[in-house]
């Protein structure tokens, strides 16, 4: 049973104005988030990502539709009951979300109140809390006094103090400078493998869902366009939404802009191969061109190492007998995929 199981969901929001049309921002979605996965929601502005992590935790209710969160269906549930679904997931946002006016241990100590923790033992699961995003000597600092990186370790502490099995992460790292970003996000990857903690995060960025996520969705206009496997998404993108944010990261065909100046450079015929068999070397492809004396040049394109797995696009300048070039392309068919780049 997943964790997290998402049935064609849907949430309008009424007409802001007399006369205005609803905003529909969750359109029909399924999604499953299996327990001890990390799974990440990729989506531009607007795509309804923030509205439909907040219908997981009932901050807002789904119009209609079914979700169920560990075997419990929220859709139509009370208040009372939702509460207790709600003690078992945490939530981390973008602007950290602290509160000023107390300490980080204050601010640890707030869900720990509300779910009757005694007081008594705050001190021992702060301070486990603390150890664990690094943060120890920070207990008594106001959020102010720390850097934006330090703030999200404390969002993450306060999110894990009720030892929740469901963690949301609303575009969590958005706020923070590429260096600090990698280290929340490693932090994150360590909730996840050392407390068993399952994660949906939620972001604009395909660096994030590469560096940590196992699972990826793709949304726009509030339905789900394309998910699956991070690798197999990457390295075969369907939709064209999925394949701009692919091309964020790795290098598909070149632009239009570069490549007028690639053709000025270079006159051969110009093809994009596709590397995503681990199994097929690059030296095996290279030989069938100079075996057949093709003359090669790499003019554009890239590897990318996406959790261990190698994939990427090279688009090549080919020069030679054009029935040559004609052959080793045939041979290079059954290595790699070949798409010829319009002239
Ligand atoms: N409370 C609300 N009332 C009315 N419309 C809303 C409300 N919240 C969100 N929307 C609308 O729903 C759509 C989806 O918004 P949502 O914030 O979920 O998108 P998002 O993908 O998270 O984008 P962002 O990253 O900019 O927050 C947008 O058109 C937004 O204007």
């Amino acid at each position: 049973m997943p964790l997290v199981e998402i049935r064609d969901v849907r949430k309008e929001f009424p007409a802001r104005s007399r006369g205005g049309s609803p905003t529909v921002a969750v359109d029909g979605v399924d999604l499953d988030v299996e327990a001890g996965e990390i799974f990440g929601i990729v989506g531009y502005s607007g795509a309804g990502k923030s509205t439909l992590v907040r219908l997981v935790n009932a901050l807002e209710p789904a119009t209609s539709g079914s979700i169920r969160v560990d075997g419990t269906e929220i859709v139509g549930l009370g208040e009372r009951s939702l509460q207790r679904v709600r003690r078992d997931i945490g939530m981390i946002f973008q602007q950290f979300n602290l509160m000023n006016s107390r300490t980080v241990y204050g601010n640890i100590a707030f869900p720990l109140q509300v779910a009757g923790v005694p007081k008594s033992e705050h001190r021992k699961r702060i301070s486990e809390l603390l150890h664990f995003v690094g943060l120890a000597d920070k207990a008594l600092a106001y959020p102010d006094q720390l850097s934006g990186g330090q703030k999200q370790r404390v969002g993450i502490a306060r999110a894990l103090a009720t030892s929740p099995k469901l963690l949301l992460a609303d575009e969590a790292t958005s706020a923070l400078d590429p260096e600090t970003t990698q280290e929340v996000l490693a932090l994150l990857k360590q909730v996840n493998t050392e407390l068993g903690i399952t994660i949906v995060l939620i972001t604009h960025e395909m660096e994030v869902i590469k560096t940590i996520a196992d699972k990826v969705a793709v949304m726009e206009d509030g339905k789900v366009i394309e998910q699956g496997p991070v690798f197999d998404l990457f390295s075969r993108p369907q939709h064209p939404a999925t394949r701009r944010f692919v091309s964020t990261l790795v290098a598909d065909q070149p632009p239009e802009r570069a490549l007028q100046v690639l053709r000025e450079r270079h006159d051969g015929r110009f093809v994009t191969l596709a590397f995503r068999d681990p199994a097929v070397r690059q030296s095996q492809v290279f030989a069938e061109l100079i075996s057949r004396d093709v003359a090669f040049e790499l003019v554009y394109g890239g590897i990318e190492d996406i959790q261990g797995e190698t994939f990427g696009n090279l688009t090549l300048s080919l020069t030679g007998d054009p029935t040559q070039v004609e052959a080793a392309l045939g041979a290079v068919r059954a290595l790699v995929d070949v798409r010829e780049v319009a002239a």
